[in-house]
């Protein structure tokens, strides 16, 4: 099987580049922050997209997060494709048009950038996953900030809570300085108490799958999850895999986790959060590290998924045909 070589990839530095480049290229569409920094102290930033961007208007927002887990760089790729085709196309695509003059997008195209950097910048990938914390008491280093959050974190055994696990969900919630980084920028956008961002994709590598909450418990109800809003979740799961070949399922039924960020964003922020596992479907396709020749195709994959998601900001059960 073909695998990649660290260069097809963007570096940390060439990520932050690419958004510079995009922000002189649209000032009036796009506007990057940072929104803290990492271990570290790398800046993980914010990009918006929106008419008007330098304004914070009363439309709805949606979230795309990427690169929490250190070695799934083609998420980071994918960042960077949603940032180039929704500015290229401003003006251009009636559609995209229409969204960028009712909707504000944020990226985030680098949730872990030490990681990031410790997997792709020594010579050779090293199939890292966890941040770059040191834990007390032990010489094993990272948490995995897909089990950090702080919504049932740690409750139900979809976590370790050894040091040295590539799943160790950290001494508590929030414990990884990344992950507290972006839930203060995700709090943040609440407005006149009202949370401003109604939709969120956190995007991972691999499986090809559309992944929605709970991811603690198999129910697929429960405390903070009416059946109306499970409805809308498969609903729109549904039709963003129909775009895009993915397999939609409720995330427990690949296996239970706890202290994911999608669980969280629901739960506590009531936003519509979602999973997309990018390709490969499977190790054959090169694992964590597809050849760089695939990156454009599995990108570009995902462009209607993204205009969809979009499209439902304003009102996510419409997906159900629940206008209420
Ligand atoms: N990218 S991955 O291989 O780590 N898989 C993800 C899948 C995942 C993501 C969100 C909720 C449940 C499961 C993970 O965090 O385990
Ligand atoms: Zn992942």
């Amino acid at each position: 099987v073909r695998v990649a070589a660290p260069e097809d990839y963007h570096t940390y530095d060439e990520t932050l580049a690419a958004v510079a480049e995009a922000e002189a290229a649209y000032p009036d569409l796009v506007s990057s922050q940072v929104i803290g920094q990492s271990h570290e102290g790398r800046d993980i930033v914010a990009v918006k997209i929106s008419a008007n961007v330098t304004v914070d208007e009363d439309e709805p927002e949606v979230l795309f997060t990427h690169n929490q887990h250190a070695r799934e760089h083609l998420t980071v790729e994918m960042a960077l494709y949603t940032l180039t085709e929704l500015t290229s196309q401003y003006g251009t695509d009636t559609e995209i048009t229409t969204l960028l003059d009712s909707r504000e997008v944020w990226i985030v195209p680098s949730v872990n950038p030490d990681g990031k950097v410790y997997d792709q910048e020594s010579g050779s990938f090293r199939s890292w996953r966890k941040n770059r914390q040191p834990n007390e008491g032990s010489s094993a280093v990272g948490t995995d900030l897909n089990r950090n959050w702080a919504y049932e974190w740690g409750c139900c055994g979809g976590s370790s809570g050894s040091p040295g696990s590539d799943t160790y969900r950290g001494s508590g919630p929030e414990s990884g300085t990344e992950t507290a980084v972006v839930a203060d920028f995700v709090r943040g956008r609440t407005v006149d108490g009202e949370q401003q961002i109604t939709a969120h994709i956190d995007f991972h590598t691999y499986g090809e799958l559309v992944l929605w909450p709970y991811g603690y418990t198999y129910d697929e109800t429960g405390p903070g999850l009416t059946a109306d809003d499970a409805a809308a979740f498969q609903a729109l799961g549904g039709e963003l895999a129909d775009t895009n070949g993915y397999t939609p399922q409720q995330s427990s039924d690949l296996y239970v986790t706890d202290g994911s960020i999608n669980d969280w964003a629901w739960a506590d922020q009531g936003i519509f959060s979602y999973t997309f596992e990018m390709y490969p479907s499977s190790g054959a396709g090169g694992g964590f590290y597809p050849p760089g020749d695939v990156i454009e195709r599995e990108t570009s994959r995902n462009r209607e998924a993204v205009v969809t998601l979009l499209s439902y900001a304003d009102c996510v059960y419409r997906a159900a045909g629940l206008e209420s």
